[in-house]
């Protein structure tokens, strides 16, 4: 994971002090990206302990198209409570606007069954996107999406390599980052997400960009940054998906099995609201 090493570097070194909604401060660059070859290994963060369970759970909840933090919490999953109201309800957030975007006419969209649809019938199409920012129901949201708008693009197999599957790969605007407690959840969902879609489409997985608007970090994470770059990454792990799930929707927590995960210890830090 040097790509997330070179990150915290990047807005240490060139970010500038400024404040922020949740009254925390930050220090923030504006613009940048990563990319991850997903044949290269897992991308998850080695320099601190990440908690995979909670992001596998938030991810199959999302594509259940839940915004109540009911479900999570069953499965002991925290990570939106603070932004729930008694109900647990959440709003319009990312499951609403993935799977059943409503249009003033009343039509229902499902964002995830047409991206799916496409990738499957017309590889070739520049169109497969999905987006959150739904900009007439930002109101009703508990927090503005921040992981906004992705897309899709199939490469097609290279027959003078003798390939005979084509590559996913998925390219993520996320308009506002949360560099040390958001972003490994983020990069880990996306491409958890873009390897569970290239299975299911016959694909192999190929790479995941993740293009940033305001990346920051948290003036209260800052010495916890610094603790991350004094440890040495180790390898990446292997993720392992129950090969016989042909239906995205199918998935089970169960079928996910990350080897050879290496990490360094957990490093905790507050989360703003
Ligand atoms: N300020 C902020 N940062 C975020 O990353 C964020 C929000 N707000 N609001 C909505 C969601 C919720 N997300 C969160 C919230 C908390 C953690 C967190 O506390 N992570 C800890 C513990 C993980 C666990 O309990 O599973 C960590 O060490 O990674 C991570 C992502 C991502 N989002
Ligand atoms: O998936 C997520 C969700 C949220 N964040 C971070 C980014 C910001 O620090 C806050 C949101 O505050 P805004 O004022 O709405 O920008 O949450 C993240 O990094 N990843």
């Amino acid at each position: 994971m040097e790509q997330y090493l070179a990150l915290l570097q990047h807005i240490i070194k060139e970010g500038v002090v400024k404040t922020d909604r949740t009254g925390t401060g930050t220090t923030s660059c504006f613009g940048y990206q990563m990319r991850f070859n997903l044949q290269d290994g897992f991308p998850v963060v080695t320099t601190k302990k990440l908690h995979l369970k909670s992001i596998i759970y938030e991810l199959l909840w999302f594509l259940k198209g839940d915004t109540n933090i009911g479900w999570l919490k069953e499965h002991g999953v925290s990570i939106w409570d603070e932004w729930a109201n008694k109900n647990g309800d959440l709003g319009p957030v990312y499951g609403k606007q993935w799977r059943s975007w409503e249009t003033p006419s009343g039509e229902v969209i499902d964002q995830i069954t047409i991206a799916l649809d496409t990738i499957k019938k017309n590889p070739d199409s520049r169109r497969i996107i999905v987006n959150a920012w739904n900009v007439g129901e930002l109101s009703k949201m508990a927090l503005s999406p921040c992981h906004c708008l992705f897309q899709f693009y199939v490469t097609p197999p290279d027959t003078s390599k003798g390939e005979t599957r084509g590559k996913l790969s998925c390219q993520l605007y996320q308009r506002s980052a949360d560099v040390f407690l958001g972003v490994p959840f983020n990069i880990a969902s996306y491409a958890l997400l873009t390897m569970m879609m290239a299975q299911v489409c016959d694909l192999d997985a190929g790479d995941f960009i993740h293009t940033f608007g305001d990346v920051h970090l948290y003036s209260n994470h800052m010495e916890q940054a610094k603790l991350q770059l004094s440890r040495t990454p180790f390898p990446l792990p292997v993720m392992k998906i129950n090969p016989e799930v042909k239906d995205l929707f199918a998935f089970k927590y169960e079928d996910f099995e990350l080897v050879n995960y290496q990490f360094h210890p957990a490093i905790k830090a507050p989360v703003a609201i």
